[in-house]
C-alpha cells in the first residue's frame, strides 16, 4: 500500500500531508510552531479523529522543544498550556482529548526539562505506532464481516491519511485487495469538504481496490439498485450507550441501511470512545465556516447572504447501528459491551 503517512516527525520538525490539496497534490507541510499544529487541525489540513490526536501529540512535542527554559515546573506551566491551547482546535473528535492527556500525564511525571523533551516525543511516537498496529487489527476484524463479491458503501474518510496507517473503516479494503478477496465500495463524495470525493477514491484507487463515487443524495437509490451489502464508517466519538458521532450524513447512512435491511456498521480504535459522554446528545458537534457551503472551490455557489447551517459530524443512535468493531473485535453498540472493553 503506497499511500503516504499523513504525519511524520523528523528533524524536531512536523511534517504534514496537505490533506486539503489531494488528491491532485501531494505536499508536505513542515510545522515548526504549536499555533502552525493548531491552524492546521483547524483548517483541515489533517484531518481524521486519530490523525488529529497524533498531530496535536507531536505539536506537544514540538511545544517542549521551543520553551528553552531550563526549569522544570516553568517549562511543564508552559508545555501544558500549549497542549490546552491545542485542544481547542476541533470539539468532536475525542482522539484529539485522549491523546493530549496521555501527553499531559507523561509530562506532569518528569522531573527535568531534558526528560521531559525527550518523555513527550517518545509518547507521540508511541500514539503513532500503536494506532498503525490498532488500524490493521480493526481490518481484520472488519474484513470477517464481509465476504467476496460484496458492495460496501462508506462515506467521508476513515482511510489511511486519517489514522497513522491503514484506516479504519477503509482498513478491511486494503487487506482484502492483498489477500486477492474482492470488495467493491461505494463512496459518498461527502459535502462540503469533499472528503470522499477527493481523499476515500484516491486512496483505494492507488490500493487498487474497486470503489465508485456516488454524490451524497444517491445513497437511497444506491442501496437499492446497487444491492449494496454493507455500510461502514468511520467515528469521531463513541458515547458510552454506542451513540456514535461521525461524518455528517453518517446518520442518514444508518437509517437508510436500517430501511433497507443492511448491517450498519461503525469502524473506531478504542481511543475514539469516551466513557465520560453518557449518549450522542452530550456529542459537541462542531458547526464549521459557511463558506466551505456557499463556495466550491472558490466558486461562490449561494447567493450572498444566505444563512447557512454546517455542522460537520451527527450522531449514528446505538439502536441503528449493527456492530462497532475496534482492535479488540466487533462488539454489540450497548453500554454493557463498551464498559467490558475497558475492564
Ligand atoms: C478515522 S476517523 C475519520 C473520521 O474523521 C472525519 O472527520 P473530519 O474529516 O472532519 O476530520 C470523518 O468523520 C471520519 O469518519
Amino acid at each position: 500500500m503506497n499511500i503516504p503517512q499523513s504525519v511524520k516527525w523528523e528533524n524536531d520538525t512536523i511534517l504534514l500531508l496537505d490533506q486539503r490539496k489531494l488528491p491532485h497534490v501531494t505536499e508536505y507541510m513542515t510545522l515548526e510552531s504549536v499555533a502552525s499544529v493548531f491552524e492546521a487541525i483547524k483548517s483541515l489540513a489533517v484531518r481524521g479523529a486519530p490523525a488529529i490526536g497524533i498531530a496535536a501529540a507531536f505539536g506537544v512535542a514540538l511545544s517542549a522543544l521551543h520553551h528553552k527554559t531550563n526549569d522544570i515546573d516553568e517549562l511543564k506551566e508552559l508545555v501544558l498550556m500549549d497542549s490546552g491551547y491545542l485542544s481547542q482546535s476541533r470539539p468532536t473528535a475525542v482522539n484529539l482529548f485522549w491523546a493530549l492527556n496521555r501527553m499531559n500525564d507523561v509530562i506532569i511525571k518528569t522531573n527535568s526539562t531534558k526528560a521531559l523533551r525527550e518523555a513527550v516525543l517518545a509518547e507521540a511516537l508511541a500514539i503513532q505506532a500503536e494506532d498503525a498496529e490498532v488500524c490493521r487489527s480493526i481490518g481484520e476484524h472488519a474484513l470477517e464481516l464481509f465476504q467476496d463479491g460484496d458492495r460496501i458503501m462508506t462515506i467521508c474518510n476513515a482511510g489511511s491519511i486519517a489514522t497513522a496507517k491503514y484506516g479504519t473503516a477503509l482498513a478491511p479494503f486494503f487487506l482484502a485487495k492483498e489477500r486477492g478477496i474482492d470488495l467493491s465500495v461505494f463512496a459518498c463524495e461527502t459535502r462540503p469538504v469533499f472528503q470522499g470525493a477527493r481523499l476515500t477514491t484516491w486512496e483505494l484507487m492507488q490500493a487498487g481496490v474497486d470503489v465508485t463515487l456516488i454524490t451524497d443524495n444517491m445513497a437511497a437509490h444506491t442501496m437499492k439498485t446497487k444491492h449494496i451489502s454493507a455500510v461502514i464508517t468511520g467515528a469521531d466519538r463513541i458515547a458510552a450507550n454506542g451513540d456514535s458521532a461521525n461524518k455528517i450524513g453518517t446518520f442518514g447512512l444508518a437509517v437508510l441501511a436500517k430501511s433497507f435491511g443492511i448491517p450498519f456498521y461503525i469502524a473506531a480504535p478504542l481511543s475514539t470512545f469516551d466513557l465520560d459522554t453518557p449518549n450522542g446528545d452530550a456529542i459537541p458537534i462542531e458547526e464549521r465556516d459557511p463558506a466551505e457551503i456557499t463556495h466550491v472551490n472558490g466558486l461562490k455557489v449561494a447567493p450572498d447572504g444566505v444563512s447557512v447551517f454546517n455542522p460537520a459530524f451527527d450522531v449514528a443512535p446505538a439502536e441503528l447501528i449493527t456492530g462497532i468493531v475496534t482492535e479488540k473485535g466487533v462488539i454489540k453498540p450497548d453500554a454493557a459491551a463498551i464498559a467490558k472493553l475497558f475492564n
